[in-house]
């Protein structure tokens, strides 16, 4: 990565849907790609796909494209792939239920592994196979299970009280689904997912186009 710069969210965002793509590319035998191809393919322009891989340094060369072999190590050590990492989810209602349920099959190495809900028994339940405990155990689990982050899918009145206890037991980020906007300090990364934002986003789009 290019020393002192700082990757924009919306780059961020797209990299592991270009590791995605990249395998597909790679299981089907393909060695080399242009901006053009994968910008057919991922349907986003190959001028944010030049950008978005310029942050990262030279990675293709002119006239000959990309090297689908080389980005796919590149991008798997960017993402940390082989690691991968342990996932919290608090609050298991309609929407923390559906994640519960889908648990990421398509990215092996990053997982839920451990959930919490006020409904739940102390000594813990299975949805899914994946353990689900009361809040009180809170502290106690997500270390126990190595969680490094959390979804966020309580109702909005315990949002941020359980924010304060993630920040307290030193949780590195939150993917926030609650309307709420929380206070966390800056050393805890946090992204708000707003399906009505998307929505009216799409909107907009479908409205404006030509
Ligand atoms: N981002 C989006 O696009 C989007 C879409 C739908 C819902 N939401 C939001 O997501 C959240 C969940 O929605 P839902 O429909 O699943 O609600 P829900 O009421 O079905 O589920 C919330 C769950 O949180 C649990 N809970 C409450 N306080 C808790 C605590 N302190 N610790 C652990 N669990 C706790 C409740 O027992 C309940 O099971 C809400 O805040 C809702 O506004 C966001």
């Amino acid at each position: 990565m290019k020393q002192d710069m700082k990757i924009p969210q919306a780059t961020t965002k797209r990299l592991p849907l270009y590791y995605r793509f990249l395998q597909n590319f790679a299981n089907e035998g393909k060695r080399r790609i242009s901006s053009q191809e994968l910008s057919e393919a991922m349907k986003i322009d190959s001028a944010t796909i030049r950008r978005d891989f310029s942050y990262f340094g030279a990675l293709g060369k002119k006239g000959y494209g990309y090297d689908v072999l080389y980005l796919l190590e590149f991008f798997r050590q960017t993402l940390d792939q082989d690691e991968g990492a342990n996932v919290a989810l608090i609050g298991v209602g309609n929407l923390g239920n559906a994640f519960l349920k889908y648990n990421f099959q398509k990215n092996h190495n990053t997982r839920i592994v451990v959930a919490f809900d006020s409904k739940a028994p102390r000594d813990g339940m299975e949805v899914n196979g994946i353990p689900v405990y009361h809040p009180d155990r809170l502290e106690e689990m997500y270390h126990e299970y190595n969680a490094e982050l959390a979804i966020l899918t309580v109702s909005s009145r315990s949002a941020q009280n359980v924010a304060d206890r993630l920040v307290a037991i030193d949780a590195k980020g939150i993917l926030n689904f609650t309307p709420v906007r929380l206070n966390v300090p800056d050393s805890l990364k946090m992204m708000n997912i707003d399906l009505s934002v998307e929505l009216e986003a799409l909107i907009y789009l479908i409205r404006n186009s030509d």
